[in-house]
């Protein structure tokens, strides 16, 4: 079956990708895996070299074992034929550099070019900055000033979130940023927009007579967008606790998201059209115009000690690098108004959170009420009708419809017709930063933030976040491994609505129609 989803391969032109914070956690649990699987795929032709920065000293051979490490570890392609993985790891190289230090530069335009030369690379440089934000300005002023941008080939840079901590230091970042790198040579990761089912969303809407038509406040009573999580704040508790959820998930995964579901159709499928439709819907968000509203449309969270699948679980303030009197939240879920001719009424439910019950990001859109029930009169309330997008960790579709129960004279039975894409696909879906490295090689921005949504993004967030800022401490609790503060339902229920149950759980109603 995993045959039907094969496509030709294009591959990328030569360049040399460099891993600045190559010794990072990103890099090994992410870019490593993602290059490899690349390579795997034949995505990646034998003229590219990567070079890894960092501080630390590392031999070749040394990082060359880090790699085959965070191979071994975290890519879905396991090393099974030595000589294969020794054509692979022969592209990669180590530079040991503080990156504010300007004159290590030119020891690794040396190694560059030495690079470039024995794998016939034209001068192609593609920076990705696994960095703490704070050194993204740096870097790229002493790239220039160390001469790593005087090549005839092409530069771009790849920078991770958070971009910026408000619209103000994100302004500031984007003005240093510009000094060196043209927008189009700037590629922001927004990893979700990378997920396989993230891009479905278009064609979904776009290619389907079924769906396009309704797809307006005539027909849909309220989009729901979820982000939950299992894990706590890990190893992140310093970022974390400086970020919370809002910064965390709001600004960026959750707004574009939500920005893929609400805009228009794109002219045509270019980077720019697409970009220009998503900013459009972000400029359209309802912005909260007062401490009161944002009270009464974002309710905030933070877990405390509780326990899932028999574990007994940590609170937020007792974890690693948070500080025990934190008012960060680790929770939040909002309201959301797109004011626009398409949308004007129908409420977008988003939340988000860690030590939730269940890993899933889903989205559903529920649709109105049939102007009339005819089936009334014999009792039957008619369930809504859903289509369910899920993203993640579950790929798929399923939509809900109500049929006549087979047999009886005329009971209702709710169905959800299941399309389960990782069912098919398995583990051969690839992960979003390979789509994402592969898409920045070739020179594909669409799934990349452009400067404008950012600044958008953070506009409607810092209402929120200074909202925040005058009652700190105002935040609700809820115990790890439930789901959340209460008053995230009351925000629903206050309209008539309720969170659809993750995954289609707890719904003993439903007949499950699933062809895999
Ligand atoms: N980890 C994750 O899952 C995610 C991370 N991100 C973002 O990715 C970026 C990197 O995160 P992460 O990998 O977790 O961070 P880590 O702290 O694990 O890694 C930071 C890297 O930066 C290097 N570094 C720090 N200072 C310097 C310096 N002055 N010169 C050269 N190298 C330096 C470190 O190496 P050394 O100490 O050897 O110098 C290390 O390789 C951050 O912006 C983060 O927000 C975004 C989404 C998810
Ligand atoms: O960007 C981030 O995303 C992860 C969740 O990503 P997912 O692909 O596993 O859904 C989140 O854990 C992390 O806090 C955040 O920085």
């Amino acid at each position: 079956m995993a045959d039907n989803f094969s496509q030709p391969t294009v591959q990328p032109p030569g360049a040399v990708f460099f891993i600045f914070g190559a010794t990072g956690d990103l890099a090994r649990r992410k870019l490593f895996p993602a290059i490899y699987s690349l390579y795997r795929e034949g995505k990646l032709a034998e003229d590219f070299a990567v070079i890894g920065v960092a501080r630390r000293p590392r031999t070749d051979e040394e990082f060359k074992e880090d790699l085959y490490r965070s191979i071994e570890e975290f890519c879905r392609y396991k090393i099974d034929d030595q000589e294969h993985w020794g054509r692979f790891a022969q592209h990669f190289s180590y530079k040991s550099l503080d990156i504010n230090n300007v004159d290590g530069y030119h020891e690794l335009r040396e190694l560059t070019e030495s690079v470039e030369a024995r794998f016939g690379i034209p001068g192609n440089r593609l920076f990705y900055l696994a960095l703490a934000p704070e050194l993204f300005g740096s870097v790229s002023f002493n790239l220039q000033k160390g001469g790593m941008l005087d090549t005839s080939g092409w530069h771009r840079l790849v920078i991770e979130k958070p971009f910026g901590y408000d619209l103000q230091s994100a302004q500031k970042l984007n003005e240093e940023l510009s000094q060196v790198f043209k927008e189009e040579e700037i590629y922001r990761i927004d990893h979700y927009l990378g997920k396989e089912m993230v891009q479905n969303i278009e064609v979904i809407r776009f290619a389907n007579a079924f769906f396009e038509p309704l797809w307006n406040n005539k027909h849909i009573a309220n989009v729901q967008i979820t982000l939950s999580e299992t894990v706590g704040v890990e190893e992140r508790g310093g970022y974390y606790d400086h970020a919370g959820a809002l910064r965390d998930m709001g600004q960026n995964h959750m707004l574009q998201m939500l920005t893929m579901i609400a805009m228009e159709p794109p002219s045509r499928l270019y980077a720019e059209d697409i970009r220009d439709e998503k900013v459009k819907v972000l400029r359209s968000l309802r912005p909260y115009e007062s401490v009161q509203e944002v009270k009464e449309n974002v309710v905030r969270g933070q877990y405390i000690a509780g326990e899932a699948r028999g574990k007994k679980l940590p609170g937020y303030r007792e974890e690693d690098k948070v500080d025990p009197n934190s008012n960060t939240e680790t929770y939040f879920a909002a309201k959301v108004f797109v004011d626009n001719f398409r949308w004007a009424g129908v409420p977008f439910y988003i939340r988000t959170g860690k030590r939730l019950p269940v890993k899933t990001t889903e989205v559903v859109v529920e649709f109105k009420a049939m102007p009339t029930n005819v089936y009334l009169g014999q009792k039957h309330t008619l369930e809504p009708n859903l289509l369910v997008i899920r993203v993640n960790p579950m790929e798929g579709i399923y939509i809900k419809i109500n049929a006549k129960k087979p047999g009886s004279e005329s009971q209702i039975q709710p169905l959800a017709m299941d399309f389960c894409q990782s069912c098919l696909v398995g583990i051969n879906s690839p992960e979003a930063y390979e789509r994402l490295i592969y898409d920045a090689a070739q020179g594909d921005s669409t799934y990349f933030t452009r400067w404008d949504e950012v600044a958008a993004a953070w506009a409607f967030v810092d209402r929120i976040a200074a909202a925040w800022q005058q009652n700190p401490s105002d935040i609700s609790t809820y115990p790890a491994g439930s789901w959340g503060p209460k008053e995230a339902d009351e925000l629903l229920a206050k309209d008539g609505f309720h969170w659809w149950p993750v995954n289609g759980q707890e719904e003993d109603n439903v007949i499950w129609i699933n062809p895999n």
